[in-house]
C-alpha cells in the first residue's frame, strides 16, 4: 500500500497526533510560520497541565516532516517488505502483547509502529510505553478530551505508514472514515464463532455468558475483516474450543483467549507475508505456508 503523503495536505492548523512517549503525553501541533514548521508540545505533568510552546524541531521544508517518524529499516524477507502494524486496544492487551512478541521474535514479518487506545491508562498502553511504542488516543471523548478525530487518526496512521490495523479488544465502533481508509487491511478478533454471539453489546464476558446460557457445545475465536458494523465483516479464520457442562464464563474465556493468541499471530503472519487471497465470491482465504496449494 502506498501511504499518501500528508505533507501536501498539512495546513497551518493541522494537528499531528497526540503521541505518548515514555511517561509524558505529548500533543504535537504543526504550526506554520514564516515558512518554517515547528512543533508545539503539550505536556501533561500530573496533576497540572502545562501548555508550553517549545520549538521541538524546526524543519525548513514540510517535506522533511515525514522523517520525524522513526525510519525503521524496511527489511525484506523473500522479497516481501516488512509490514507496519497499528494495534487498537481498550484493555489489558494480551493479544497485542502476543503479536508484538511474535514481531520481535521474527515469526511475524511486521513491526507494531503505533498503539491506538480509547483509555490512556489501560494495560495495553502501559505495555506500549514500556516498549517505546507510540500511543495515540482515539476517539476524542469526555474521558479522553485529547483523543483524535476520525480524520486525524487516519492522517496519523498514514504518517506512520501503517499497512494493517489490528483491533484487539478495542471496544468502540470504528467510524466509516477509518474503515474506508483501510479496505481489506483492518481485522478484528472476536471471542466467539461468528456470526453467532456478535454485534452491539457482545464484548468481553458478555460473549461467554451468552454462549454458556445458549447451551452451545463449541465456541472459539474468530478473526474477521472490519466493516462499518460490529462483527459483520468477512470471516478470515476461526478455531473451535469445547464448552464443558460445568464451565463458568471465566473458565471458558480463558480457554478461548489461549486460542486467540495463537490464531491472531498466525493470521497476522499470513497478512504480513501476503498469504491472504480473496475468492471470487468475496471470501478471504489464507494460503498455507507449508503447502502453497492448500488454503484455509
Ligand atoms: N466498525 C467496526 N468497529 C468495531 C468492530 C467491527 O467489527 N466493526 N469490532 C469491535 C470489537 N467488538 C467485537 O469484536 C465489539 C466491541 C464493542 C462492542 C460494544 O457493544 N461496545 C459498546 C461500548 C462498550 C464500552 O465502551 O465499554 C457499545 O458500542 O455500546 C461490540 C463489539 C471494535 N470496533
Ligand atoms: N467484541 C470484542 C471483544 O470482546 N474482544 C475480546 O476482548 C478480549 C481482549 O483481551 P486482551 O485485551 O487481553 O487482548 C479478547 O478476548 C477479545 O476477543
Amino acid at each position: 500500500m502506498e501511504p499518501k503523503s500528508l505533507l501536501s495536505r498539512i495546513s497551518s492548523n493541522t494537528t499531528i497526533p497526540s503521541v505518548q512517549s515514555t511517561n509524558k503525553f505529548l500533543s504535537l501541533s504543526l504550526i506554520r510560520s514564516q515558512n518554517l514548521v515547528c512543533f508545539r508540545t503539550q505536556e501533561f505533568l500530573a496533576p497540572k497541565i502545562v501548555l508550553s510552546y517549545r520549538r521541538l524541531d524546526v524543519i525548513r521544508s514540510v517535506e522533511n516532516v515525514k522523517n520525524v517518524v522513526t525510519d525503521e529499516k524496511n527489511e525484506e524477507k523473500d522479497g516481501i517488505k516488512k509490514k507496519k502494524l497499528a494495534v487498537f486496544v481498550s484493555g489489558g492487551g494480551s493479544n497485542f502483547r502476543s503479536i508484538h512478541a511474535a514481531c520481535v521474535g521474527g515469526s511475524v514479518h511486521g513491526d507494531v509502529v503505533v498503539l491506538v487506545t480509547n483509555k490512556h491508562d489501560c494495560g495495553g498502553a502501559v505495555y506500549a510505553r514500556d516498549n517505546d511504542i507510540p500511543v495515540i488516543l482515539f476517539p476524542k471523548s469526555e474521558d479522553e478530551p485529547n483523543g483524535l478525530s476520525p480524520n486525524d487518526v487516519v492522517a496519523a496512521l498514514r504518517k506512520f505508514e501503517v499497512d494493517f490495523i489490528l483491533l484487539a479488544g478495542y471496544l468502540k465502533l470504528i467510524p466509516v472514515e477509518l474503515v474506508r481508509a483501510y479496505p481489506k487491511s483492518m481485522v478484528n478478533i472476536h471471542p466467539s464463532l461468528l456470526p453467532a454471539f456478535g454485534g452491539k453489546g457482545y464484548y468481553g464476558m458478555n460473549v461467554h455468558k451468552a454462549v454458556i446460557a445458549s447451551g452451545a457445545r463449541y465456541s472459539g475465536p474468530t478473526v474477521h475483516f472490519v466493516d462499518e458494523h460490529y462483527d459483520t465483516g468477512r470471516i478470515l479464520a476461526q478455531k473451535t474450543v469445547p464448552v464443558l457442562w460445568n464451565d463458568t464464563a471465566e473458565v471458558l474465556a480463558a480457554r478461548v483467549l489461549q486460542e486467540e493468541h495463537q490464531l491472531y499471530v498466525d493470521v497476522v503472519a499470513a497478512l504480513c507475508e501476503e498469504r491472504v487471497v480473496w475468492r471470487k465470491d468475496g471470501v478471504p482465504l489464507i494460503q498455507s505456508k507449508e503447502n502453497p496449494d492448500e488454503y484455509s
